[in-house]
């Protein structure tokens, strides 16, 4: 049995007025966890927030009572340097800490040879120093991306540096809003057959009518911003994609 269905509204297409209140109402309507955007304008050309601003909407969200839980906030870091940013994104709050595949592998424009060392790493060592920092890992790859790349990674025996989720991207990465790239899907779908039990995330154009595609590949988290925030019925379109992949397990 795959895992269960894990429903994570993109705050990107949110109030950002009322970031706080938009945050604590999608988990009323049933949200599992928010998907956090962090865009720095290099690694992708948009840019959202940082830590400052995870920090002041943590209190209206409860921390998950468990790994995984209701109320997890899933950053999804599409930044040049993520090991960088890692203590800072902890002390604001963040559970789960999604870093990009493409992005760990190449070297950075650091300022100062100290810089290089801290952002410069690998996908393992990435692994590794974010569950030291007591938060689960999530590694994240985009279109371009083969997943076989991935093989490497998830077969490693040494467990600090296995990863705690795949996110699979259905869009090029930077903006909302974009249509769904069921080209991605076949990565989904060699994935669950390798690793029955991973959390396999789908981030990029989910909604009613991309859902079923989704989850018959075998995707079990469902990243959606425009189609929950952008719902007269939030709460309806959140059942309607847990249901979706609910009844596929
Ligand atoms: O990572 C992202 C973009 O890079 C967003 O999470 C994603 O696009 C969600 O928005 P939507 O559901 O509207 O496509
Ligand atoms: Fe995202």
């Amino acid at each position: 049995m795959s895992p269960p269905a894990i429903i994570a509204p993109s705050i990107l297409s949110a109030d950002f007025a009322a970031l706080g209140k938009a945050c604590s109402d999608t988990i009323e309507q049933g949200a599992s966890w928010l998907h956090i955007d962090i865009m720095d304008g290099h690694f992708v050309p948009n840019m959202t927030f940082g830590a400052p601003v995870v920090t002041k909407i943590r209190p209206h969200v409860k921390r998950p009572s468990s790994a995984h839980g209701t109320g997890t906030f899933d950053c999804h870091m599409m930044i040049a340097e993520p090991k960088k940013w890692v203590k800072d994104f902890q002390k604001a709050g963040c559970d789960l800490y999604c870093f990009h595949y493409e992005a760990a592998i190449s070297s950075t424009a650091a300022e100062t040879p100290a810089d290089h060392s801290e952002s410069k790493t690998s996908p393992k060592d990435m692994i590794r120093y974010v569950h030291e920092q007591s938060m689960l890992a999530g590694i994240a790859i985009k279109p371009d991306t083969p997943v076989d790349v991935l093989w490497d990674i998830l077969d490693n025996q040494t467990q600090e540096e296995v990863p705690d989720m795949v996110l699979v991207m259905t869009v090029h990465p930077g903006f909302g809003g974009q249509k769904f790239m069921a080209s991605e899907l076949p990565k989904v779908a060699a994935l669950r057959q390798r690793y029955p039990t991973l959390n396999i995330e789908v981030d990029g154009g989910l909604s009613e009518a991309t859902i079923d595609q989704a989850a018959d590949a075998g995707a079990n988290v469902i990243v959606a911003g425009s189609a929950v925030f952008g719902a007269k019925d939030p709460a309806d379109v959140i059942a309607k994609l847990r249901d979706a992949v609910e009844k596929r397990r």
